[in-house]
């Protein structure tokens, strides 16, 4: 079976640290599942989420064993702009990823570095924006958004480029009740159109909307239970 995400006993060590960060981690993600990852602050949920998406080892050049396919094919061997059509991500701090002066910018700027045409790229602004329930705010600079709405248009500059898999990196750390209840209904109704989506959590009272949860231990990945 092809899975949209496998990891196969990876290991990974920063670069002139000592210990391994990730110690034999074993992942299989099918299609439309909703996965759940929660660990303490350092066990290194976000050091695996550069690894999905190609950070690692493209970007930081630590000790890396073992391996992370995207729907079959090794991230190692992909660039990064391939990486980014098959798995999107979305992380903590929304005030990080959002630089344009407009939401219709932000949303733009992935379909734009891909070289699609207007259209296209028209059409994809509209779609992200509408998924979002962002139309309202098309033409507003992102700044003046709450951090849940930050954290939607975040989401739309990623849905833009229609990645099949999306990986939540901890979205839900700065944002209100209120803001969380919104991110969960776009999750849940990602996963329904068929989305492959990975959350990473701190607290896994945010992951009720998970098909099942993985706590990262020491290095490795294992069930669950409710106690970290
Ligand atoms: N670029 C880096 N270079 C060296 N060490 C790093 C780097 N990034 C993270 N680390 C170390 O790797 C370990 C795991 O970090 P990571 O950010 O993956 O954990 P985390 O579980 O996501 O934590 P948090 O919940 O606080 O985000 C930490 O000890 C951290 O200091």
């Amino acid at each position: 079976m092809m899975y949209p995400i496998e990891v196969k006993d990876l290991y990974y060590q920063y670069a002139g640290k000592e210990e391994n960060i990730l110690r034999g981690i074993n992942l299989q993600i099918k299609k439309g599942e909703v996965v759940g990852i929660v660990g303490l602050s350092g066990n290194g949920k976000s050091t695996l989420c550069y690894c999905m998406c190609g950070i690692i080892p493209h970007v930081f050049k630590g000790k890396l064993k073992g391996e992370v396919l995207l729907f079959g094919k090794p991230v190692k061997d992909m660039d990064l702009a391939s990486v980014a059509t098959k798995v999107g991500i979305v992380f903590q701090d929304p005030d990080t990823q959002l630089f344009s002066p407009t939401i219709e910018d932000e949303v733009a700027f992935g379909p734009e570095n891909l070289c699609l045409n207007r259209e296209e790229i028209g059409e994809r602004i509209s779609e992200a924006i509408d998924v979002v329930g962002m139309e309202k705010y098309r033409y507003s600079n992102p700044h003046c958004l709450s951090g849940g709405q930050k954290q939607l248009i975040a989401l739309a500059s990623i849905l833009s480029l229609k990645p099949e898999m999306l990986i939540f990196d901890e979205v839900m750390a700065q944002i209100d009740t209120e803001g969380r209840k919104l991110i969960k209904e776009k999750i849940v109704a990602l996963k329904n159109a068929g989305k492959t989506i990975l959350m990473i959590e701190h607290d896994f009272s945010n992951l009720d909307i998970a098909d099942r949860t993985l706590v990262l231990k020491s290095g490795k990945l294992e069930v669950f239970k409710g106690k970290l």
